[in-house]
Parts: C-alpha cells; sequence; structure tokens
C-alpha cells in the first residue's frame, strides 16, 4: 500500500463522475467534501451515505462529506475538484472565486469545448478566477465510466498541466491500486481528445440505433479519430496524444459501452427519437451536443476538415436524418487515408 500525505479536498458536482472521483479520493484517505446544489440529494449521500440516481446500489465511504454550501465544502481545502457539466463550468467557477480568499489549484474533469468562444474548460477557468487565487490548473481525463470506477474496477486515467508538478501533485491524489494515473504535458491535446470523442460516440450511437454493425463502428472510431487529430494538431496539440488515453482510449470506452450517455442518446436518436426527447428523458449530462457546435465553429475557424461532425451537426440542428447523413459520408469524394501520404504525393 502506498502512504500517502492526507489532504482535504472539495469536489465540485455530485452527480456520477464527481461522486466516483470522491469515492477514489476517500479510498486513500483524504478528507473528501463532496458539494452539489440539490439539498435532498446531499442529505441522502450524509445519511445514508448513496447517490442513487447517479450510482444506484453503491455504498460510498464514510469520509465523504455531503455539502450544499459552498463556502463549508471549500473552506481549508487546497484541491478543488471541478465535476459539473461544461455549461455549469463558469457559474461554479464564478461562484467559487467570490467566496475564495486563498490560493488553490482547480482539477477539471469534465468534457467539452464552449460554443462561441470555442474555448477549452481550462482556459475558462482561468478567464473566471482571478489570477491571485489560482495557483494552476489540472485537467484529468481518459477512459473512465464512473460506474465501473465506483465498483474498483481497473481504470487509467491522464492528469495534465502547463506546471508539470502540479500534475504530478494531483497523480499522486489519486493513484491506487484499482485507478492508474499517468501525466502528459500536452494539455491542449488531453482536452481536445476528451471533449471531442464524445461527437464519435453520438455518432456510433446513432449507426448501432439505425442497425449498422462493427465495421460502421470500427470507421467512425478510426476516421472519428483522425479528424480529431487534425483539428488538435492545428490548436498546438502534439500528434502523440491523440494514440494515447485521451485519444483513442476514450474513444474506444465511450463509443463501445452503454455506460456512455452519448452513445445512449445516439442510439435513440439513430432509433427515431428526436433530439429534444433523447435529451429530456437522459437525466444526465450529454456533453456531446454542445461540443459538436462548438467542434463545427472550429473547423470552419481552424479551415480544417471534419466530415463526422459536420454530418452530425446536420442530423442534430438541421434536421437531416441520421439514415441520410450516413449516404452523405459514405457518398464523399475518394480520399488517401494517411494526409502525410497525401501531402508526400503532392497534396492532392
Ligand atoms: N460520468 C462519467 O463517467 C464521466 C463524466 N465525465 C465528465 O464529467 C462532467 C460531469 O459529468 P457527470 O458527473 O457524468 O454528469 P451528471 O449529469 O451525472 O452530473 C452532473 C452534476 O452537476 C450538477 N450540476 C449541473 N448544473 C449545475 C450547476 N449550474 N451548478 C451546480 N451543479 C450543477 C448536476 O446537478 C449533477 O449533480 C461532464 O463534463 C462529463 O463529460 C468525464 C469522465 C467520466
Ligand atoms: O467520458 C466518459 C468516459 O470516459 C463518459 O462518457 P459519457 O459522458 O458519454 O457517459
Amino acid at each position: 500500500m502506498i502512504m500517502k500525505s492526507v489532504e482535504s479536498i472539495a469536489v465540485i458536482g455530485a452527480g456520477s463522475w464527481g461522486t466516483a472521483l470522491a469515492m477514489v479520493l476517500a479510498d486513500n484517505g483524504h478528507d473528501v467534501r463532496l458539494w452539489g446544489h440539490k439539498p435532498e440529494q446531499i442529505d441522502e449521500i450524509n445519511t445514508h451515505h448513496t447517490n442513487q440516481k447517479y450510482l444506484p446500489d453503491i455504498t460510498l465511504p464514510k469520509n465523504i462529506i455531503g455539502h450544499v454550501s459552498l463556502g463549508e465544502a471549500i473552506e481549508d481545502a487546497e484541491v478543488l475538484v471541478l465535476a459539473v457539466p461544461t455549461k455549469a463550468i463558469r457559474e461554479v467557477v464564478n461562484k467559487i472565486a467570490v467566496i475564495r480568499k486563498d490560493p488553490m489549484t482547480i482539477v477539471h474533469v469534465s468534457k467539452g469545448i464552449e460554443p462561441n468562444s470555442l474555448m477549452r474548460i481550462s482556459e475558462m477557468i482561468e478567464e473566471e478566477t482571478p489570477s491571485h487565487l489560482l495557483k494552476s490548473v489540472v485537467v484529468l481525463s481518459g477512459p473512465s465510466h464512473a460506474e465501473e470506477v465506483s465498483l474498483r474496477q481497473p481504470t487509467t486515467v491522464t492528469v495534465s498541466s502547463k506546471e508539470l508538478e502540479e500534475a504530478e501533485r494531483i497523480q499522486d491524489l489519486f493513484i491506487n491500486q484499482h485507478f492508474r494515473v499517468y501525466t502528459n504535458p500536452d494539455i491542449i491535446g488531453v482536452e481536445i481528445g476528451g471533449a471531442l470523442k464524445n461527437i464519435i460516440a453520438l455518432a456510433a450511437g446513432i449507426t448501432d440505433g439505425l442497425g449498422y454493425g462493427d465495421n460502421a463502428k470500427a470507421a467512425l472510431i478510426t476516421r472519428g479519430l483522425a479528424e480529431i487529430a487534425r483539428l488538435g494538431v492545428k490548436m498546438g496539440a502534439s500528434p502523440l496524444t491523440f494514440s494515447g488515453l485521451t485519444g483513442i482510449g476514450d474513444l474506444i470506452v465511450t463509443c463501445t459501452s452503454v455506460h456512455s450517455r452519448n452513445w445512449r442518446a445516439g442510439n435513440l436518436l439513430g432509433k427515431g427519437q428526436n433530439l429534444q426527447e433523447v435529451l429530456d428523458n437522459m437525466g444526465m449530462v450529454v456533453e456531446g451536443v454542445r461540443t459538436t457546435k462548438a467542434a463545427h465553429q472550429l473547423a470552419e475557424k481552424y479551415q480544417v476538415t471534419m466530415p463526422i461532425t459536420d454530418v452530425l451537426y446536420s442530423v442534430l440542428f438541421e434536421n437531416v436524418s441520421a439514415k441520410d447523413a450516413v449516404e452523405l459520408l459514405m457518398a464523399r469524394g475518394k480520399t488517401h487515408e494517411m494526409e502525410d501520404l497525401t501531402n508526400l504525393l503532392g497534396g492532392q
């Protein structure tokens, strides 16, 4: 057993991922305050040590204490783990910045890009937090369904930050025999891979819903990776990151699992439900919908070809049918698989 120093850590957001990560930290002996904005849910966490809506039938360690008061949750906690949907990041960070007196390290675990501003989550956090309060921002990402992490099944993730020592400190807080944590200095690649895989997971759910098979799934994963990497590299990411946990790793886990909310939403779309109906019934965040909007704008801004993102955009926001979207993708003009090869052959 690895001996660790005990820290007070506030996990902000008591949904599936915040609760599962609070369990990892509690298993490592830390004093964990789990903040949520729904009093009845926090009451359930403190009284019954469960969070049935998000992680049914899981018993939480007793050293997770639920809080509805944000001030109490973050008091004395030098590390804050932000686990709310991308849409709520600015609002929550703003509230923290008003209350907070001392510098803090913010670890974010969300997977999205903000439409219109086209900011990654670490950039939004930096924009919303006065610099004297922000020691550093770290992202934790990778192939990790909360449902499996809460069962202490083997899981691997990556942490990244502009400051390597901070990433290593967060690696130490989370790592244990079930939850292996790597570091990667490429924060752009880590955030882009984590956010954009949700677009491909929606598309994979759609092809499954339409009744297509493993060939279509493999095509989406590999060609999806190609377009994510193409954009990521233009934005300054290392191409190597996309062959790692936060690239291909997260694509595999999200495109092939019934745990994925993005895959499940896509599956219902493929079966003929409309977007609003699907989102209303999901009860949890489906990040890929907003991220499709953002990635569509990013492709335009960076002049990058992203065919899967483009057709998914037309299904989600322009009433193109899922079946027509697949036909559009398959009927595209012929091209080389490897872009370097295209360059070698004279940029065809
Ligand atoms: N569930 C998973 O397995 C994983 C999720 N993630 C990412 O973590 C982030 C959070 O996802 P989940 O926990 O799964 O979502 P969730 O839908 O299970 O829970 C979200 C939580 O945030 C709360 N929330 C929403 N808006 C809020 C606001 N304005 N103020 C305060 N709290 C608010 C909700 O009440 C809920 O407790 C997402 O970006 C997701 O992509 C990343 C890896 C794994
Ligand atoms: O990011 C995830 C697993 O790595 C979870 O994906 P979903 O948000 O689609 O459930």
